[in-house]
This record gives C-alpha cells, sequence and structure tokens, in this order.
C-alpha cells in the first residue's frame, strides 16, 4: 500500500476532524481542507475552502491526495464523482490490519480498529473506532462500519451500507447494499438491499427507496 505525508480533506465537520486527528498522530500534514460551505463546520479547522464544487473547471484536482471526509455514504459517492484527484488510505497507527488484507483507495480505519486475514475491504470504506472485521470479509465501497460494531467470519456487507454502533453480524451472513444496521442489532439472517434492520434478533422496520 503506497503511504502518503500529505493529505487534503474533502469535508469539514465532525467525521473530518477525526481524520486529521488520526492524521496528525500518524506523521500525515493536512495540507488543505475543502466543503461545500463552512455551516456544518467542525470548530477544529480555521481555515476551510468553502463553495468548492460550484467552479468545477478551477477546482485544484490535482496535487495531494484526497479522502472524502463526510460520514454520510451517499454524500461520499456524490463527491468521488466530481473529484478527479488521487486518494489516499488513513489508518491509525494503534489499527491491526493483518497483511493479507486489501484495502481500496479513500478508505479509513480508526484507532484500535481490528480486521482480519482475507477480508477485502473497497474504496471509501469507513471502518471506525475499535470495530472489529474478522476474516474473509467482503466490505464493498462506501460502507460504514461504527464503532464497536462486530462483524464475524465470512460476512459480505453491500456497497454503501451502514452497520451501526455495537453491531453484531454473525458468520456467513450476506447484508445488502444500502442497508442501514441500526445500534446493537445482532443480524443472524441475510438482509435484502436497502433494509433497515434493528433488534436482537435484527428485523426490518423498513425498506428505503431506490437510491
Ligand atoms: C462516531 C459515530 O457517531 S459513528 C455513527 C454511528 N451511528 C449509529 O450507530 C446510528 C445507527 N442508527 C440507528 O440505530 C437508528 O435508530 C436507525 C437508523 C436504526 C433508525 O432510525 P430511524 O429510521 O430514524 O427510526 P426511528 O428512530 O423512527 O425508530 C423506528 C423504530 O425502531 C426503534 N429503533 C430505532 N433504532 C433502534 C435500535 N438501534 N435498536 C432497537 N430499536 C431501534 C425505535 O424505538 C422505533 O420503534 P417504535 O416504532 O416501536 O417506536
Amino acid at each position: 500500500m503506497k503511504g502518503f505525508d500529505k493529505i487534503r480533506l474533502y469535508g469539514a465537520g465532525g467525521h473530518s476532524q477525526i481524520i486529521q486527528a488520526v492524521s496528525n498522530q500518524n506523521g500525515v500534514t493536512v495540507t488543505a481542507v475543502f466543503d461545500d460551505n463552512t455551516s456544518g463546520s467542525h470548530p477544529a479547522f480555521k481555515n476551510i475552502i468553502s463553495g468548492a464544487r460550484k467552479n468545477p473547471d478551477k477546482f485544484p484536482h490535482t496535487g495531494d491526495p484526497f479522502i472524502i471526509a463526510v460520514g454520510d455514504n451517499s454524500h461520499r459517492v456524490e463527491i468521488s464523482k466530481f473529484l478527479k484527484s488521487e486518494f489516499a488510505t488513513v489508518i491509525h497507527k494503534s489499527a491491526i490490519i493483518d497483511p493479507n488484507v486489501s484495502i481500496g483507495k479513500g478508505t479509513v480505519i480508526y484507532a484500535g480498529a481490528a480486521v482480519q486475514p482475507n477480508t477485502i475491504i473497497g474504496e471509501h470504506v469507513i471502518i471506525n473506532t475499535l470495530a472489529s472485521v474478522d476474516h474473509d470479509n467482503i466490505i464493498e465501497d462506501f460502507v460504514h462500519v461504527s464503532p464497536n460494531a462486530t462483524l464475524c467470519g465470512l460476512v459480505h456487507v453491500g456497497e454503501g451500507t451502514h452497520i451501526g454502533a455495537g453491531a453484531v453480524i454473525i458468520p456467513k451472513i450476506k447484508i445488502g447494499k444500502w442497508c442501514t444496521i441500526g445500534a446493537g442489532a445482532v443480524i443472524i439472517r441475510d438482509v435484502p438491499d436497502y433494509s433497515v434492520v434493528v433488534g436482537n434478533p435484527g428485523k426490518v422496520i423498513k425498506t428505503k427507496s431506490l437510491l
């Protein structure tokens, strides 16, 4: 995996603040922070380049690689379509990543997370603080695995799905694309695309309209 010593962030909210902190701890310099507007920005950021997508022709696509530093999965998709830039990966130095793990560009992995052998993680994925992703998982692009979530072995998570904080997914489960798994849910059966699932055992409470 290619290492970077400088990155740029697209997004200046709470999630971006964590990426800046992880970068600092890893000795990586954040050289610029962009956002569409500053209304939802975190006080940690002093110099935000706003209105970034209003002038696409003038946007500095070339330069230090980007992380799309936005927690909302569909928002990351939109921004990835705009940016014609190289993407970095940011992995906290305390994360335990088996060497036999594949990690896509733009993905971030936070403090204390563990990822076990033969797992494949896609692009622009968030593996949040203390998440446990065990062996032979497939995590597709734009997924967010929230803090303390546990994915047992051979789990497959479809594109854009959000696994809530502390959720547990038992082995061999397939979760569809653009699902939301509620905080603390225990998933013991496969989950169809676009489902919102809560509880133990997890039950579908609604199906989202197609994106
Ligand atoms: C660092 C970070 O912050 S990372 C971000 C981590 N974020 C999370 O983990 C949030 C995950 N989101 C949730 O758990 C949400 O509650 C959701 C998405 C599952 C549901 O949200 P909404 O669609 O707004 O549903 P709503 O709040 O209306 O609840 C619908 C019903 O499900 C129940 N419910 C909602 N969430 C849960 C949950 N996690 N577990 C059990 N029941 C739940 C509600 O009590 C309600 O039940 P009722 O109809 O009997 O009153």
